[in-house]
């Protein structure tokens, strides 16, 4: 649990309590946040679970669940776009908060036959992040080439911020999963992602 100290309350001059339950099974990862005021007044806040996947090739990755949505590009001001792409695939830096995606997303990471199943309740958007090879060099905590074998997917909640009264509660829920792809491209079928393909 993690409380707003004194110092928190200089730069965010609002009480809060952050509860983060993990939970991990065998091939799933469990991640419960709350938030609760624990102030006299209501306060306004955005959200993020940042995922740092590791891929074996990013150039060889694709995220499927957020084709035809509307994002925001923090490489150009916020300005809003829509998706064109049947699928994400990555060849530059990118950086982008997708609006009202689905509940579940995958991504695919077809070099290692592994694919990442992320399931969300209360976290309407999601952030993907890949700071490819100029922005990696200028990070302190992050390898020259480390951009090549991670990805970014957050489950965030980021568009319209959450407004608790005093003593309100806001509960999330991130499920990632991993299952090995035989998994086929474009089928989000859920029995056969959790399952596998017979
Ligand atoms: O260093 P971190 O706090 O993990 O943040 C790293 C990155 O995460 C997010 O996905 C943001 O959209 C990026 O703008 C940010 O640089």
């Amino acid at each position: 649990m993690l409380k707003s100290t004194e110092e928190d309350l200089k730069t965010w001059p609002h009480r809060f309590e952050l509860r983060l339950r993990i939970s991990l099974t065998a091939g799933k990862l469990t991640l419960i946040p709350r938030v609760r005021n624990t102030d006299s007044k209501a306060f306004s806040f955005t959200f993020a679970l940042c995922n740092y996947l590791s891929v074996s090739d990013i150039s060889e990755v694709r995220v499927e669940g957020l084709e035809t949505l509307d994002y925001f590009d923090n490489l150009s001001q916020r300005e809003r776009y829509t998706e064109q792409a049947d699928a994400i695939t990555f060849d530059d830096e990118i950086d982008r908060v997708y609006l009202s995606t689905p509940t579940k997303i995958a991504i695919i990471d077809h070099e290692k036959k592994r694919t990442f199943v992320l399931q969300k309740e209360g976290m309407p958007d999601t952030v993907v992040w890949n700071p490819w090879d100029k922005k990696a060099k200028a990070l302190t905590d992050l390898g020259d080439d480390d951009y090549k074998t991670m990805l970014c997917v957050d489950s965030a909640s980021i568009e319209t911020p959450r407004v608790l009264k005093p003593f309100e509660e806001w509960k999330g829920l991130q499920e990632l999963l991993t299952v090995s792809s035989s998994y086929c491209s474009g089928q989000l079928d859920p029995l056969k992602v959790l399952h596998g393909f017979k």
